[in-house]
C-alpha cells in the first residue's frame, strides 16, 4: 500500500492502567480514501486506542502525525487536538437526542441560523438538507431521530460529524453495526463504502470479521496492546483474520456443531398458551428439558418483550405461562420456579459495579460456596477463577473490580454468573454481543453443556450465525408473532434471515 499517501500515521503508542500496560508501542497507518479497520479480542487495548485518540485517556507517550501538519505528541493530547488534527468520532451511542429533530441535532453541534434574534427554521431545514443530500442520506430534516430507522441514524451521526466538508478529516467509527439488525447492517456498510470512493479516510472498529473483510481495505489486529499484525484484507478470510486474533490456530471458528436436540418426550418446561403482553401477541410455545431454542426476528419483532415477560417483568395481557406448571405472576416467582434472565443492557441491568470480577460471577450461587455458616472466599474465588480461564476473561486477577474489564470481558462474566447456576430456564439476549469471535465458541460449549445437563434455553440474537450453530430449533418473530419455526440439523443463518424477511414491507 505504499503507492497510496498516507492519511494519518500513529507511532509507538503506550498506555498503561497503573502498572499494568494496555497499548505497547501501537503504530500504524491510514491511508487516505481507504477504510482501515482495528480488530482484537477482547481487552485487546482497541477502546483504549480510540480514547486516546479522541483526547479522552491521556497516552503514557506516542506520536500522531498528518501530511502538512506538524507531529503531535499524544501525551497531553485533548478533545480539541483531536478536532484540530482533523479527527471526527462516532461513538457507539451515536450521540443524538432521540426527541429531536435531524436539524435541531444538526444545530446542536453547529449552532442554530438566526434571522433578527430568531431561529431562521427554514434556513436550518434547507441547510440540513443540503448535507444530508451530500451524504446520500434519504431523511427528512423535520423527522424526529427516534423515527428513523437504525442505520440511517447512524449516518445521520456521521453527516453531522463531517458538516465542515473538509477533504482531511478522519472519521473513526467505533463499532458502528453493533446493535444494527442484519438489513441494517448492508445499508451502513454500503453507505461508507461509498463515502471511502469519494475519498473519505476511515478507522472502522469492529467485532464482526465479515464486515472488517467486507468493507475495509486493510486491518490492523491488536493482540494484548501490541500490533499482532497489519495486513491488507485481500489476503485473510474469516478464520485467517481470527487466527491473527487469537494468535493461534483455531480449526474452525464456532466451533463443532453438535446439536442436543432434546427427546419428543422429555417434558416441557416453559410453556405459553395465547400469551400477549407489550407487543408480544398471542404466544403459543413449548419448550422441552434440554432444548435451545433460538429466537430471531427484526428490531421491534418483540424478542425481548417476550423474555421479559416469560421472567415476570412484563405483566402480561392475557393468556398463560407457566414453568414446570406452575404460572408465572412475577419476578419472584419466575426465579422461584429456576428462570434466569441476561439482559440485553448488560452495564445497567446485570453489572455489579462496585463488586470484584469474582463476585459478578459467583453472586448467583454464592450459598453453594458457603461453609460452616461462613462464606469461603477462597472456594469462591477458586471457582471464579476457573470460569475466568476457561472464558479468557482478561483481567489483572479475581478481585479487578468488574468496570475495569473490557467491555466484551463484563459481558462474559455476566454471562457465565447464570451458567454457572445451571437454571431450570435460562433466557439469554443478546449473550455475545460485544464478545470476540474465538470466546464464542467456549460461551456456546458452555451453554450446549448446561442444555445437556437439562437446562432449557431460550436464546435471543440479531446474530444469525450464532443462533445458527447454537440452537436445536429457531423461531421467527414478526409484530410479536411467531410466523415460522426451523428445526433439524440443517438449520442455516440463510434460512433464518429469509424466513425473517419473508413478506416483509421494504422500509
Ligand atoms: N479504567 C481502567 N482501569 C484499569 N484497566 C482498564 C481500564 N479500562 C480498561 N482497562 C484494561 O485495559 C485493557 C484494554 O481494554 P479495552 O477496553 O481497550 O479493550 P477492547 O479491545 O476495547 O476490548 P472489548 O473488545 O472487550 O471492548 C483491558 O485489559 C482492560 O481490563
Amino acid at each position: 500500500m505504499t503507492d497510496h499517501a498516507s492519511s494519518l500515521t500513529l507511532s509507538d503508542v503506550t498506555k498503561s492502567y497503573g502498572t499494568a500496560p494496555v497499548l505497547r508501542g501501537v503504530s500504524f497507518d491510514l491511508v487516505r480514501g481507504r477504510v482501515h479497520a482495528l480488530a482484537g479480542g477482547n481487552g485487546s487495548g482497541k477502546s483504549t486506542l480510540i480514547k486516546v485518540l479522541a483526547g479522552i485517556e491521556r497516552a503514557d507517550g506516542g506520536t500522531l502525525s498528518r501530511p502538512d501538519r506538524a507531529e503531535t505528541a499524544l501525551l497531553g493530547f485533548t478533545p480539541a487536538h483531536a478536532r484540530d488534527a482533523g479527527l471526527r468520532f462516532v461513538h457507539q451511542d451515536l450521540g443524538l437526542l432521540p426527541d429531536m429533530t435531524v436539524a435541531e441535532n444538526m444545530a446542536f453541534t453547529r449552532g442554530f441560523p438566526k434571522i433578527g434574534g430568531r431561529i431562521a427554521w427554514r434556513e436550518l431545514h434547507a441547510t440540513t438538507a443540503a448535507l444530508l443530500s451530500r451524504f446520500e442520506v434519504d431523511v427528512d430534516p423535520r423527522a424526529t431521530v427516534r423515527a428513523l430507522r437504525p442505520a440511517d441514524r447512524t449516518m445521520v451521526a456521521i453527516a453531522r460529524a463531517l458538516a465542515d466538508d473538509d477533504p482531511d478529516q478522519v472519521l473513526v467509527l467505533d463499532e458502528p453495526t453493533a446493535s444494527l439488525p442484519h438489513h441494517e447492517v448492508d445499508v451502513l456498510l454500503d453507505g461508507l463504502s461509498r463515502r471511502a470512493q469519494q475519498g473519505q479516510t476511515i478507522l472502522y472498529v469492529s467485532h464482526r470479521l465479515d464486515e472488517v473483510l467486507s468493507l475495509a481495505h486493510s486491518v490492523t489486529v491488536l493482540r494484548d496492546g501490541v500490533v499482532a499484525a497489519t495486513r491488507d484484507t485481500r489476503e485473510l478470510d474469516g478464520l485467517g483474520l481470527a487466527e491473527l486474533m487469537a494468535g493461534r490456530s483455531l480449526g474452525t471458528l464456532y466451533g463443532e456443531r453438535s446439536r442436543t436436540r432434546a427427546a419428543e418426550d422429555s417434558p416441557p418446561v416453559l410453556e405459553t398458551r395465547k400469551l400477549s403482553a407489550g407487543r408480544v401477541d398471542g404466544i403459543d410455545l413449548t419448550i422441552r428439558a434440554g432444548e435451545i431454542v433460538g429466537l430471531a426476528g427484526l428490531l421491534g419483532s418483540g424478542r425481548s418483550t417476550l423474555l421479559r415477560t416469560i421472567f415476570g417483568a412484563v405483566r402480561p395481557r392475557s393468556g398463560t405461562l407457566t414453568i414446570d406448571g406452575t404460572s408465572v405472576t412475577s419476578i419472584r416467582t419466575a426465579m422461584r420456579q429456576g428462570v434466569a434472565l441476561v439482559p440485553e443492557n448488560r452495564l445497567a441491568d446485570a453489572l455489579f459495579p462496585d463488586e470484584s470480577v469474582t463476585r459478578n460471577i459467583t453472586i448467583a450461587t454464592l450459598p453453594r460456596h458457603v461453609r460452616w455458616a461462613r462464606l469461603s472466599r477462597a472456594r469462591e474465588r477458586a471457582v471464579a477463577t476457573d470460569v475466568i480461564d476457561d472464558l479468557r476473561i482478561k483481567t489483572t486477577g479475581p478481585d479487578q473490580p468488574v468496570t475495569r474489564l473490557s467491555g466484551g470481558n463484563q459481558q462474559k462474566a455476566v454471562v457465565a454468573r447464570w451458567l454457572q447456576r445451571a437454571p431450570r430456564l435460562l433466557l439469554l439476549d443478546e449473550p455475545t454481543q460485544g464478545v470476540d469471535v474465538m470466546t464464542r465458541a467456549d460461551l456456546y460449549e458452555r451453554v450446549r453443556t448446561v442444555a445437556a445437563g437439562g437446562t432449557s434455553v431460550l436464546v435471543a440474537s440479531s446474530d444469525v450465525e450464532e443462533l445458527a450453530h447454537l440452537c436445536d430449533r429457531v423461531l421467527v418473530l414478526r409484530a410479536g408473532q411467531i410466523t415460522a419455526e426451523l428445526t433439524g440439523p440443517e438449520i442455516s443463518a440463510t434460512d433464518i434471515v429469509t424466513r425473517s424477511y419473508a413478506d416483509q414491507e421494504p422500509s
